[in-house]
């Protein structure tokens, strides 16, 4: 309820404004059976018309009052628990942008939207209902027993036995209902994880004829939330009628003893009758409201833990970088030859890395060491698993080592600032990821301001000209999400493009020429390095499992369960390296002598 309560005071103005019209509301409302007790009293009962007019005539004019600040006062609540939520969701989309991959792998993404969505709508239903009911119920609550028992005093012990019961009631209602709440959030969160899943392969799922299995799969997801929701419901259908039993017995206790105690009284007794209908009214919303707190409890509970993790440290000291005290620049226990740089500088360093992603039992780098010296291109080969993927995520920061040291140009990773650290290089992904869009909005991501010559030179390098020529509107052509109309190796080049025109100092590229046929992929690798050779300054690291997209690379890293196992040229590593031999003969074919 932290959480809430910062996002309140944001709009405290507008919260008050609310609260003052719903005080106006409530306190018109409280008026009315007192107001119609006079009409039957002193009016109906005495047959005195113009006592009738004039209570009636009261009557109509709180009425009115009450409804127009009910009317001004739902303006605002709206418009407050719509603004609660825009803030809450805009913040944390922002926090999401900041966090570091190890807390969005740990958050999950799929809960991470649950939260986004879900979430900020129990703390909407919560702040509107809390500016409509959350200040009229306790109000018309104890002025409605007040009132009656200023007007039947002898029935005040009547009274507080209800309100003791009812209170005991709503408070046993809590603390049933925050624990089932919390479970059903929770299974909401996995039915969206699963949801998700299954609408992401979809296709893998119907080309395997799986659709029954998934199907099951998902029934059960389901099932876990609706058993979930049902016995946090079972709260209120439990706790609601026996609030209601409880007012209801109190009138019938009410009226049966104010038969003797207080006869004639016709129009105060209804004005009773009419105060308890209120209350218990006012009861059954403040069971409702606490259920929507507890809800929005448990969410603002889940959105804090977003907000509760560490940002990405755009520079830091913190463990991930800390050169662990034996792990410092000292050769690695696999040493790979040092080459420099025209300055002296290796381009990348890493000495002694060790990283174990978080929840994983093993690590996926262990003590890994190396020097690129800049500009130079980098092969990283290996089978499956090897840590590949994970020793380039290291580069841009996206995760950070354990152990060890890794630095850029000299300078630790660590100490540099992440915005200028990222500037400096361009990643291709594994899997392409294309936005909605055109084909040249996804490629003026890499730089908004290119002209159609620079676009088209990066196409061209990328060997994607060949097809967006042919699409309908050429580079202006539409892409449909995760660009479902382009086939993998189209996709492929055209998130090369796009990193291309970044015109990066390192371009790192995680085996993402896969797709290509053998003869494209020669022919984009060989206008990649041209274009390092025309730049005089762009590095290439290529990680792949396939020879023929290393074998023309400087330096060649053979990777084998995290650990480097041997590095150097294409032929040093033919004459040196087991690993990468039999690599080759597999993918090529036997040496002959
Ligand atoms: N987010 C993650 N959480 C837990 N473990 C992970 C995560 N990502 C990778 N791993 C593990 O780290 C190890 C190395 O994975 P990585 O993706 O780096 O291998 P790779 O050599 O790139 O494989 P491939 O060639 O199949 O892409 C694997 O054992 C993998 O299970």
């Amino acid at each position: 309820m932290r959480l809430i309560g910062g996002y309140v005071r944001r709009h405290i103005a507008m919260v008050c404004t609310a609260l003052t019209f719903l005080l106006v509301e409530t306190i018109t409302d409280l008026l009315q059976p007192t107001l119609m007790s006079h009409v039957v009293d002193d009016g109906v009962t005495r047959r005195d018309v113009s006592s009738v007019l004039h209570w009636g005539m009261v009557m109509l004019g709180a009425a009115a009052l009450g409804a127009m600040a009910a009317v001004i006062r739902n303006v605002y609540s709206s418009r407050f628990s719509q603004l609660i939520g825009r803030d809450i969701r805009s913040d944390a989309f922002a926090k999401v942008m900041r966090l570091p991959f190890q807390s969005v792998d740990r958050l999950r993404t799929s809960a991470i939207i649950t939260r986004i969505t879900n979430d900020v709508v129990q703390i909407q239903n919560f702040t509107q209902g809390m500016t409509r009911i959350m200040l009229k119920a306790p109000i018309t609550c104890i002025g409605a027993i007040v009132l009656i028992i200023i007007q039947v005093p002898r029935q005040t012990a009547v009274i507080l036995v209800v309100i003791l019961v009812c209170a005991a009631l709503t408070t046993a209602s809590m603390r049933a209902g925050f624990p089932r709440f919390m479970r059903a959030q929770k299974a909401l969160d996995s039915l969206g994880s699963a949801s998700r899943e299954f609408l992401v392969s979809v296709r893998v799922i119907k080309s395997f004829g799986a659709e029954d299995r998934e199907q099951r799969k998902f029934d059960i997801a389901a099932g876990h939330f609706a058993r979930a929701t049902v016995s946090a419901s079972r709260i209120s259908a439990v706790y609601g009628p026996l609030i209601n039993l409880t007012v209801n017995a109190g009138i019938i206790a009410l009226l049966w003893l104010s038969r003797t105690q207080d006869p004639g009284r016709i129009g105060v007794l209804m004005a009773c009758v009419n105060y308890m209908t209120q209350v218990l009214f006012a009861l059954g919303r403040v069971s409702a409201i606490l259920n929507t707190a507890v809800r929005a409890s448990a969410s603002a509970h889940r959105i804090e833990e977003i907000f509760d993790e560490p940002d990405e440290r755009p520079t830091g000291e913190g463990p991930a970088q800390t050169e662990s005290k034996n792990a410092r620049h000292k050769p690695s226990e696999n040493p790979v030859r040092p080459r420099t740089n025209a300055a002296g500088t290796d381009l990348l360093t890493f000495s002694n890395v060790t990283f174990t992603h978080p929840g994983a039992s093993a690590s996926s780098l262990k003590q890994l060491s190396f020097h690129m010296p800049g500009p130079s291109t980098l092969g990283i080969i290996g089978p499956t698993g090897s840590g590949k993927t994970t020793l380039i995520t290291m580069i841009p920061r996206f995760y950070q080592p354990q152990k060890g040291t890794i630095l850029y140009r000299g300078v630790p990773l660590n100490s540099m600032d992440l915005h200028d650290l990222r500037a400096h290089m361009a990643i291709v992904p594994q899997h392409p990821v294309l936005f909605t869009g055109t084909v040249r909005s996804n490629l003026l991501w890499g730089d908004p301001a290119a002209t159609d010559e620079e676009l088209w030179q990066a196409i061209r390098r990328a060997s994607a000209d060949e097809f967006i020529e042919h699409l309908d509107h050429g580079i202006d052509a539409e892409i449909g999400q995760g660009g479902v109309n382009l086939s993998g190796g189209q996709q492929q080049r055209l998130s090369l493009a796009r990193a291309l025109l970044r015109k990066p100092e390192l371009l790192i590229l995680d085996d993402c020429t896969s797709a290509l046929d053998g003869f494209t992929e020669a022919r984009v690798l060989d206008n990649l390095r041209e274009m390092s050779a025309e730049s005089k300054g762009m590095s290439m690291i290529v990680v792949s499992q396939r020879i023929s997209t290393v074998r023309g690379m400087d330096e060649i890293l053979v990777m084998n369960a995290g650990s480097l196992s041997d590095s150097g040229t294409h032929d040093e590593l033919m004459s040196k390296s087991a690993q990468y031999h039999a690599i080759f003969e597999s993918q090529i074919g036997p040496v002959r002598a």
